[in-house]
């Protein structure tokens, strides 16, 4: 026994030696830069590692870390700063505080490598728009971008209305119990975000066992416990406890996607699919970009894989946030559902382009949801050389942290930043903001290519449901927590219960 644990220890050791290697020389190189840097100067090598991971007792292990990130931008933000830096096991983080210096980072060519925490996605998406650099990204996002386009995005209304009143349905049934909410608009995402990237309808929101969404569950928990818990980086543990089930679920996630291009591209050589119709699902115009040598099979299965990631757990996340906006602040509520009245009445007609534009408070309401609570709270950039922002110098190999959550809540940009008040993007207020000062989509090179599909999404999804009944929750807006998943989750859930509505009230 003794000798397997020697030998074990032998192991790990080798395993551990060119990170640990790695993590030295880091260290001397940014040291001096550090040193000059506004931020928490923690242990050496180790950092701020404890306080990144809080108490134990009063914070969760993922909201530690925001809440520790928020304390330093406050104290940086009462010394002049606009930046801050940290060090954990080696790795330095530098956030930017402002519009300014976000500007900075997002509007710079050179600095557009995605940081490490994105290589767990590699299995699922590969390395093409969202993890690739130069080139190849450049390209990719010449290819995505006209399924974005105004007239296309008309093209999905269809869809959005078609699962939306599924959605609507779903909750109707659950009139008088408390839900999560997340749970339920989840799979309605899922199920808008399959279709229109695959032409193909799962039906998750009825079948709620349908493998695909349990998959997804499965593959992404395992990939972000891998970056936070070191024995999963040893090989052998890694295999006798962990690889089976990770590798099952990822399995089922790209056999799935299989299937359904193998059936579509059918479809596509006996005439019955035109891959230049008007409306068309993006696996159709990348299949088009196939013929024409652009992209490989395998390239087109992996990109509509990165679509679904980025298209539905963002969506997800918001969405359950700004029910949870709406069910505890009842005030608000009353706005939102008198402007869907106002324009649907009692009907169940389906929401049109024009009803869209006159949902204007719904949508200043969610884009105030967004400000409180970022969705994606987290985004990295590691610098490949060194980096002036404003006035500091940033060593080469650090990881800019583009932290939304902590923009958001600057006081200097949104005053009494915990104030939720939706006419803080009324036009005249936002012309006074810097641009960089509110970025839920992120800014600059690579802002999210689905931002004006996921605001028709959820204009869409408030007002289907707004429309047939009231949201009702004891609690107040800040009393959730807030956990950093890839994106933002409240940490007692989204819970409400619903009520059907009697028209008008
Ligand atoms: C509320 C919903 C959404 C939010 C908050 C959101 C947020 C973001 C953010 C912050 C980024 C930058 C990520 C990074 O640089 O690491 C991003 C990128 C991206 N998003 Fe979204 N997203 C949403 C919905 C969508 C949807 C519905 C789609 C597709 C249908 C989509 C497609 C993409 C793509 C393709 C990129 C990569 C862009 C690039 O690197 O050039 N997103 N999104």
């Amino acid at each position: 026994m003794a000798l397997v644990g020697l030998l074990f220890t032998i192991a790990a050791a080798v395993y551990y030696i060119p990170w640990i290697v790695k993590l030295i020389s880091n260290w001397i190189y940014q040291y001096p830069y550090i040193m000059k840097l506004p931020g928490p100067k923690g242990l050496p090598l180790v950092g701020n590692v404890l306080e990144l991971a809080g108490d134990g007792k009063t914070t969760n292990s993922s909201t530690a870390p925001l809440l520790f990130w928020l304390e330093c931008a406050e104290k940086a933000r009462a010394e002049g700063h606009s930046i801050f830096t940290m060090t954990a096991l080696g790795r330095t983080m530098t956030f930017p505080l402002n519009g300014e210096m976000m500007k900075a980072i997002c509007e710079s060519p050179e600095q557009l490598m995605k940081g490490k925490d994105y290589d767990y996605l590699k299995a699922w998406v590969g390395e093409g728009i969202l993890i690739s650099v130069g080139d190849k990204w450049k390209e990719r996002r010449k290819f995505f971008s006209p399924m974005f386009h105004f007239s296309m995005l008309e093209g999905y209304l269809d869809t959005f209305n078609k699962h939306a009143r599924i959605f609507q349905q779903q909750l109707l049934k659950t009139e008088g119990n408390e839900i999560d909410m997340f749970m339920y608009v989840k799979r309605c995402s899922l199920d808008i975000i399959v279709e229109t990237a695959m032409g193909c309808d799962f039906g998750i929101q009825t079948n709620p066992d349908h493998p695909y969404p349990h998959a997804i569950e499965v593959y992404t928990n395992f990939s972000q416990r891998y970056n936070t818990e070191p024995q999963m980086w040893v090989t052998a543990i890694w295999y006798l406890l962990y690889h089976r089930e990770y590798k099952t679920a990822l399995n089922q996630l790209h056999g799935l996607t299989n299937d359904i291009m193998n059936e579509r591209m059918k479809r596509v050589q006996t005439g019955e699919v035109d891959l230049n119709a008007k409306k068309r699902p993006l696996i159709d115009h990348f299949f088009g970009l196939h013929e024409q040598g652009k992209m490989t099979l395998e390239e087109v299965h992996l990109e509509i894989n990165a679509t679904i990631f980025g298209g539905h757990d963002t969506t997800a996340a918001t969405m359950s946030w700004v029910y949870w906006a709406l069910a505890t602040q009842p005030h608000f509520q009353q706005q939102c559902y008198e402007e869907a009245y106002a324009i649907f009445g009692d009907s169940d007609r389906d929401c049109t382009h024009d009803d869209l534009k006159a949902l204007e408070f719904t949508e200043r309401f969610i884009r105030e949801t967004m400000r409180i609570f970022a969705p994606v709270p987290l985004i990295e950039r590691e610098l490949v050389s060194d980096f002036k922002m404003g006035e500091y110098v940033i060593p080469k190999g650090t990881e800019i942290f583009l932290n939304a959550f902590l923009l958001h809540h600057n006081p200097e940009a949104f005053p009494d930043p915990w104030k939720f008040d939706p006419d803080r993007f009324l036009i005249e207020n936002v012309s006074k903001r810097h641009p960089y000062d509110y970025v839920p989509f992120c800014a600059g090179h690579r802002s999210c290519l689905g931002q004006k599909f996921a605001m028709q999404e959820m204009k869409i999804l408030t007002s289907w449901v707004l429309r047939k009944m009231s949201l009702h929750s004891d609690r107040n807006l800040l009393d959730n927590g807030y956990a950093t998943d890839v994106v933002l989750k409240p940490t007692l859930g989204s819970l409400m219960t619903v009520k059907r509505r009697v028209h008008p009230e």
